[in-house]
């Protein structure tokens, strides 16, 4: 187990850093950003892993989330993957901004070509959490995960079907409900095929209704978000978490949009959401 080290950067008394490596869950080069704060000089640190949204890449949470200042006073290593394999490169994996190259939908593939580097599931509930528990001061038994939009999808789905490695969950705007929304339709189709019923278990609001997650959930949802009414319909989860049982604090906030702005306007609330469920 190896990465490669492509820059680190001081930032509020800890490091920021940006690697790369070989995973054998996408089966090519992978990247990821670490930020380290500055208590994990001195000990193992609860650690949280971010799933950013569609183009985005390993960079943009930690270049535009305003989130490293919070995770130092409070204790917190960041970690954030790249949205999808970049290499090898498949065919149409850049026709469209939604699918393929950085629009992985942290799922496992079944359909060709997308199985054999696809993994993003595997990838992220597996092979990154145990380089980041080997290589960096991160305390296993205190991971939680978050996302925004396609990795809002993805950190309540991980969360959902791994609730012990992943002790804490929240979201800002997540695609909750992807079997019923145009962007989870086109994904899920190709991604996983045409049956619906094996789509079940990449579905936050199918998963919810079977097995809750049991902590409390924590969505940030903002009121003028261009992607609310088409793609991201949060009364559905709402619905859903509802039957199941599942407290969840959905927050909606008038005047917000869908961008960068938003998050940086809650992510304290987050962070601190996050440090409360995995402390001690
Ligand atoms: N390219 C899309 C927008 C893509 C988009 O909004 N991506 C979100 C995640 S779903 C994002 O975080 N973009 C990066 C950014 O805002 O910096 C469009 O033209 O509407």
């Amino acid at each position: 187990m190896t990465i490669e080290t492509i820059s680190e950067h001081r930032c509020f008394g800890g490091t920021q850093g940006f690697y790369r490596h070989a995973s054998t869950a996408c089966a090519g080069p992978m990247r990821f950003s670490v930020y380290r704060p500055p208590q994990a000089a001195r000990g193992h640190v609860p650690t949280l892993f971010f799933l950013a949204g569609l183009t985005c890449t390993e960079e943009t949470f930690m270049i535009k989330a305003g989130a490293q200042k919070i995770a130092a006073e409070l204790g917190l290593m960041l970690v954030a993957p790249d949205t999808s394999p970049r290499e090898p490169r498949l065919p149409g994996d850049d026709a469209d901004w939604d699918f393929g190259q950085g629009a992985g939908f942290y799922l496992d593939a079944t359909q060709a070509p997308w199985a054999a580097h696809y993994r993003m599931h595997d990838y992220v509930s597996r092979e990154l959490p145990e380089i980041v528990a080997k290589l960096f001061p991160a305390d296993p038994k205190r991971f939680g995960i978050f996302g925004h939009s396609m990795g809002g999808h993805g950190a309540l789905v991980l969360g959902l079907r791994h609730p012990q490695r992943f002790r804490s969950l929240s979201a800002f705007a997540p695609i909750s409900s992807p079997s019923q929304v145009p962007w989870g339709i086109k994904a899920f189709t190709q991604y996983l095929g045409p049956d619906r019923a094996a789509w079940t278990e990449w579905d936050a609001n199918a998963l919810v209704r079977k097995r809750p997650y049991g902590r409390p959930i924590l969505i940030d949802q903002g009121l003028a978000d261009k992607f609310l009414e088409t793609q991201l319909k949060p009364e559905l989860f709402e619905a859903a978490c509802k039957t199941a049982g599942q407290k969840l604090m959905l927050r909606r906030h008038e005047g917000y949009d869908h961008g960068y702005y938003f998050i940086e306007s809650f992510i304290e609330d987050h962070l601190r959401h996050h440090a409360a469920a995995l402390a001690g």
